[in-house]
């Protein structure tokens, strides 16, 4: 669905990571844009901050959270220069994001040196063959079902 709106966002998105890039980050924006029309800003601060999980979208959706008192961004799209990776994704499903709408997509992405493709291929590979071996290993004596049994019985818990 082409729209004006989504030109005007993906414009803005587009020159801040331009902006982003000339304040020695990388070249990545993002925007969130909340039901009645407001606007936070997120640009990548990786490598500027020490912080790989500071993708665009990552602290476009910290800046609306916090800019809008709550963790709960039903209703809101996100905007965001390039596509989505696999982290910018969840962090947007668990916010309650309503729709993402991107520009670049990974392949350019890829051809600027930036490889989200392997960990997109992360989840299609097989458990044994991951990059990353994640394990359950040792649990056992962990006591590792206390804090879901506390939470459940917590009556001032605030459900997410
Ligand atoms: N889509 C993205 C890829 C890498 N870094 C970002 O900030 N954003």
């Amino acid at each position: 669905m082409k729209t004006l709106t989504n030109t005007t966002y993906l414009a803005k998105a587009v020159g801040i990571a331009v902006d982003n890039v000339l304040n020695a980050g990388g070249p990545f924006g993002a925007l969130v844009v909340s039901p009645d029309g407001r606007t936070f800003e997120g640009v990548n601060r990786v490598t500027a901050n020490n912080d790989p999980t500071a993708h665009a979208e990552v602290v476009a959706i910290r800046n609306a959270c916090q800019g809008l008192g709550t963790f709960d961004l039903t209703g809101s799209v996100l905007y965001s220069s390039c596509e989505p990776c696999p982290m910018c994704l969840a962090s947007s499903l668990w916010a309650r994001i309503d729709r993402v709408v991107f520009a670049a997509d990974r392949h350019d992405a890829a051809r600027a040196g930036f490889d989200d493709a392997v960990f997109y291929d992360y989840f299609d590979t097989p458990a044994e063959n991951r990059l990353m071996p994640v394990v359950r290993d040792g649990a056992e004596e962990s006591g590792y079902l206390e804090p879901f049994n506390i939470w459940s019985k917590l009556e001032t818990r605030i459900d997410y």
